[in-house]
């Protein structure tokens, strides 16, 4: 088992009441798993997706990974936990606006520590898959959303995660853009990293192992309510 939610909690208060942003929630993602969690905008998608990937933190409940507590870590622990092991495709790119297309792709091979020629080479190649070497040397303001959204997925891809998580992430792209995307994440899934996506779109989700629906925070079967 790779991670496992048990009965989580989270909420915020709201003029003295407590609004559950997700409530008794369940979950076992096994190694190797491509899950693609579907709901209605406001559901909790993003909001889960950021508990698991050690983002954020929830009030009630367990969370191990990899057998280890999450919840009874310290912050460092966590940190070190989410560096080594998981990766982020988010609606918004985050990419570094001061670092160029190469530098940012670069920076998670940086936290690993892997060595400067090793690096060079996997930036080199990633690069190429993507079909963005002559955007090497422009920083992100200077690219397109869509372009945005590549270097992002580069970026995420190049530190082999174990996992990946991705929220709407063909979201700035146009068709064939997407379906090189998701391609791309099932040439990922196949080599071993788990996915876990968020997404409203049918052809993404087509592309994971299991759908699992959220309504206001819970997992529901009837997803047309
Ligand atoms: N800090 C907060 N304070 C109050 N409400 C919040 C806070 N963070 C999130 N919410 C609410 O929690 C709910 C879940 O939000 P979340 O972003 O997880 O939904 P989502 O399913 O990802 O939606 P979308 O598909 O639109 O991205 C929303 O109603 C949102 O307004």
């Amino acid at each position: 088992m790779l991670l496992q939610l048990e009965n989580i909690y989270k909420w915020v208060q709201q003029a003295g009441n407590r609004i559950y942003l997700l409530k008794h929630l369940n979950l076992e993602v096994a190694e190797g798993e491509f899950l693609s969690v579907m709901g209605p905008s406001g559901s909790g998608k993003s909001t889960l997706l950021n508990v698991i990937g050690l983002l954020d933190n929830f009030d009630e409940g367990a969370y191990y990974f990899q057998g280890q507590a999450v919840h009874e870590m310290r912050d460092k622990q966590r940190a070190r936990l989410q560096k080594d092991h998981i990766s982020f495709v988010f609606q918004a790119y985050h990419l570094i606006d001061e670092l160029t297309v190469y530098e940012n792709i670069e920076t998670p091979l940086l936290y690993q520590k892997v060595p400067s020629p090793e690096r060079k080479a996997l930036v080199g190649d990633i690069l190429d898959r993507f079909n963005i070497v002559g955007k090497k040397d422009l920083f992100p303001s200077q690219l397109s959303g869509g372009q945005q959204q590549l270097v992002g997925v580069a970026r995420a891809l190049i530190s082999k995660p174990k996992l990946l998580l991705a929220d709407e992430p063909t979201g700035n792209l146009n068709s064939r853009q997407s379906k090189e995307i998701m391609d791309l994440f099932r040439e990922l899934n196949q080599d071993g990293t788990t996915i876990l996506q968020a997404t409203h779109s049918e052809f993404n989700a087509s592309y994971g192992s299991r759908i699992l629906h959220l309504l206001d925070g819970s997992w529901t079967d009837n997803p047309e309510l």
